[in-house]
């Protein structure tokens, strides 16, 4: 059983929550602090950023919320209590969908108000649990975006200061693929069929403002243990050094069921305060195979909720496809009102 492999040390009570938490260790003067971890991400869901007083009919913590039923992911079973729209006039097939506020990533600035379902559905960005707050800007759309360097160790990085987005996963979960969609280019960044493609630090510079970077992925068999082990204490010393970084973007492939490396990273980054973001790839292979068979749905919501028995709250989370270009837009939007708050505290 999975859940049995992961490390218990990153499960923290959420009575831990208090301001003092959210603020970052000191040698991280410039990252976040809505931290997507523990105690941080139980502040951001949390109902203190709820106006529920309209709502007191309704079960703690959940609020009927009117969405198309294209804006949400509803996992399978459980959480969905999905029913025509009793507005018969509806077009777009709206649905009344019971969702609970604590798997909403409200993010800085931002408030749920659990009385106005219009407001909440509008800002919640499609195929995903992030709301849409008041830092996204009309920046997010790509103009231009240039390979800058490779670079070997953190101390090579661009040293500019500007903010930066990290892509990280297990080799050929599509991370330089997603970076092609991204910023709409087949070719900016290196992909292959065959995992290991990328092995350095490689910095992408959008719209002259802020950096994709491209990492070498994790997990891969079939380099030496030794070189392993190298990238992988590489790639962590940079999330753990770098300043200017404004979130990792942890690559799951929703393809196939949930792996435990990509849970022990997801846990490695949050017992570090590593502001993370999960990215779903491959949504499009929707056909079932013979090992596991489940849908990308299916997949997406088994890693959360192996997630969710260690972190306080839910990270924020997308699903996206570079062969479709699905969640494209809404990565995007997402990393602007990240960066833009990020720049301004
Ligand atoms: N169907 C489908 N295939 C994808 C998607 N994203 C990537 N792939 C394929 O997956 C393979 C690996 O993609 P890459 O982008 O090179 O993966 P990576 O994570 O950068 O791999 P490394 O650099 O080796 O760590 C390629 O054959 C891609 O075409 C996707 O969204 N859907
Ligand atoms: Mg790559």
């Amino acid at each position: 059983m999975l859940l049995r492999l992961l490390p218990r040390l990153v499960l923290l009570p959420s009575t831990h929550t208090s301001t003092s938490t959210l603020l970052r260790p000191s040698r991280f003067p410039r990252r976040l602090s809505f931290s997507p971890r523990l105690s941080a991400l139980s502040h951001l869901a949390a109902p203190e950023t709820v106006d529920q007083s309209d709502n007191e009919g309704e079960p703690h913590g959940d609020v009927q919320i009117k969405l198309p039923l294209d804006r949400l992911f509803v996992p399978p079973g459980e959480t969905a209590d999905a029913e025509q729209s009793e507005n018969e006039g509806a077009s777009h097939g709206d649905v009344q969908v019971k969702l609970p506020l604590d798997r909403l990533f409200v993010p800085p600035g931002a408030t749920v108000d659990a009385g106005n379902q219009e407001s909440v559905s509008a800002r919640v960005l499609k195929g995903s649990n992030i709301v849409l707050g008041p830092y996204a800007r009309g920046d997010a759309q790509v103009v231009n975006a240039d390979f800058v360097k490779s670079s070997v160790r953190p101390d090579d990085c661009p040293r500019d200061g500007l903010p930066e987005f990290a892509l990280v996963g297990r080799s050929n979960v599509g991370k330089s693929s997603l970076l092609n969609s991204l910023v709409r280019r087949k070719r900016l960044a290196l992909t292959s069929k065959k995992p290991g493609k990328t092995q350095c630090i490689n910095h992408f510079k959008v719209n002259d403002s802020w950096y994709l970077v491209d990492l070498p992925g994790y997990g891969y068999a079939s380099a030496p243990q030794e070189a392993r082990t190298n990238w992988d204490e590489f790639t962590r010393n940079y999330f753990l050094s770098r300043e200017n970084l404004v979130s990792v973007f942890l690559l799951i492939d929703a393809s196939i069921p949930a792996k435990k490396i990509d849970l022990d990273y997801a846990s490695w980054l949050g017992q570090n305060k590593v502001p993370m973001t999960l990215v779903f790839t491959k949504c499009d292979k929707r056909k079932k195979k013979k090992n596991g068979g489940r849908r990308p749905e299916e997949n997406v919501e088994t890693f959360q909720s192996l997630i969710r028995e260690y972190f306080g709250a839910a990270p924020p989370w997308i699903m996206t496809s570079s062969v479709t270009n699905q969640g494209r837009d809404e990565i995007l939007l997402h990393m602007s009102q990240l960066r833009n708050y990020w720049l301004k505290h």
